[in-house]
């Protein structure tokens, strides 16, 4: 029997960092471990640079899209391959941070009777982790979620993991190509980046890049666009994508979309964040689930409507000291080796 254990997911950040994380400390722990990600995911780009063994296996959306032939194809190749992986690698455990990618392994795992623990990042179950989490031996959460008796006899509250990386404030403004002494607004659309937040936020800024500096991360598809129209605004730094440590480490303030990583990342460095959720109608509402578990704990504030922002913005700045201390209640220090141990409990 193999000691290989498999961690899947990815697709986007904020599935492929918790892998990531966990996946480093069931090696630093003593184990072999290889990361399974999707094709075309973030992570087909991240984990070429990096040092640990992956496979790259299909993986198709579960949506409605699911029922175009292109799509449904995919997912069934996705599963076809995972089958063909477990075979070869017998691994003593999968674990899968949910969403599409990291579906069809985990899928495959549990019918073919290899122990699977599941993580959900938001604050409320995807479709992948309801379709997985009735088979999973283990289901970890990083907020509290309302779940059956069955599922919630196997779940646990173990945060979102995140990398524990913090850097001295001046360094990391530096190491940014910023002004080393200036406070620093951070804007974080995610790992896709936002359209909204990169059509709403230069102008809605403006006033206040002098007293502040801004780091707009803008995703790497809108770059060009992005670099172009405001370069030349001193004081305004555009990038595609940055260091996620690197540009919490050097933030004062946050302007961000509500994706779990994002939110425990703002925990994790306590920068006290406006929240600007997806609209329920694109992610099932998991955003404003997650933005409103910080809000309720006056961790964050949240933007509802645009014209509201001078006044949020300004709310932000004037109750930051109290919003830096539910933060650091909030913190998810630890969580990667809260949830290696899930995946330790039950590998053969
Ligand atoms: C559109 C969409 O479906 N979004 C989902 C996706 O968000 P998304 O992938 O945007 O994820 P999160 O906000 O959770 O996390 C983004 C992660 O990427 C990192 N990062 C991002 C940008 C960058 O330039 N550099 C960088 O390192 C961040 O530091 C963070 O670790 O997964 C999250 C976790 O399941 C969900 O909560 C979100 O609803």
């Amino acid at each position: 029997m193999s000691h290989l254990i498999l961690v899947t997911g990815g697709g986007t950040g904020g599935h492929f960092y918790p892998g990531l994380a966990a996946a480093q400390v069931l090696r630093s722990l003593g184990n072999e471990v290889a990361y399974v990600g999707a094709e075309g995911g973030l992570e087909a780009r991240l984990l070429p640079q990096g040092d640990l063994p992956y496979y790259l296996i299909p993986a198709g959306k579960l949506s409605r899209e699911m029922l175009r032939p292109a799509e449904g194809g995919k997912v069934v190749r996705g599963l076809v391959s995972a089958r063909g992986l477990l075979r070869r690698l017998r691994p003593r455990a999968v674990l899968s941070t949910v969403g599409y990618a990291g579906f069809p392994l985990a899928f495959a795992a549990e019918w073919a009777g290899v122990p699977v623990v599941i993580h959900e990042q938001n604050a409320r179950l995807g479709l992948a982790a309801r379709w997985l989490a009735a088979r999973a031996q283990r289901i970890g959460l990083t907020v509290p979620v309302a779940l059956g008796e069955q599922l919630a006899a196997r779940s646990r509250v173990v945060g979102y993991p995140v990398r524990e990386i913090r850097h001295e404030k001046a360094e990391a403004r530096r190491a940014l190509g910023l002004d080393p002494a200036r406070p620093l607004i951070l804007v974080m659309g995610g790992s896709q980046g936002s359209l909204e937040l990169n059509r709403e936020l230069p102008g809605r800024l403006e006033p206040f890049v002098g007293e502040y500096q801004v780091l707009h991360q803008c995703g790497v598809r809108w770059e060009a666009q992005m670099q172009a129209e405001h370069a030349r605004t001193a004081g305004y730094a555009v990038r595609g994508f940055v260091d996620g440590p690197l540009a919490w480490s050097a933030a004062d303030f946050a302007i961000t979309r509500a994706g779990a990583g994002t939110l425990a990342e703002a925990a994790f460095h306590q920068v006290p964040s406006l929240l600007v959720p997806l609209p329920p109608e694109l992610d099932g509402g998991a955003q404003q689930a997650n933005a409103h578990f910080y809000a309720q704990r006056g961790a964050s504030v949240i933007l509802e409507g645009w014209e509201r922002f001078q006044t949020k913005l300004e709310q932000l700045f004037t109750q930051a000291p109290t919003m830096r201390n539910a933060l650091a209640q909030l913190s998810p220090a630890g969580a990667a080796h809260r949830l290696a141990e899930l995946v330790l409990e039950v590998a053969r």
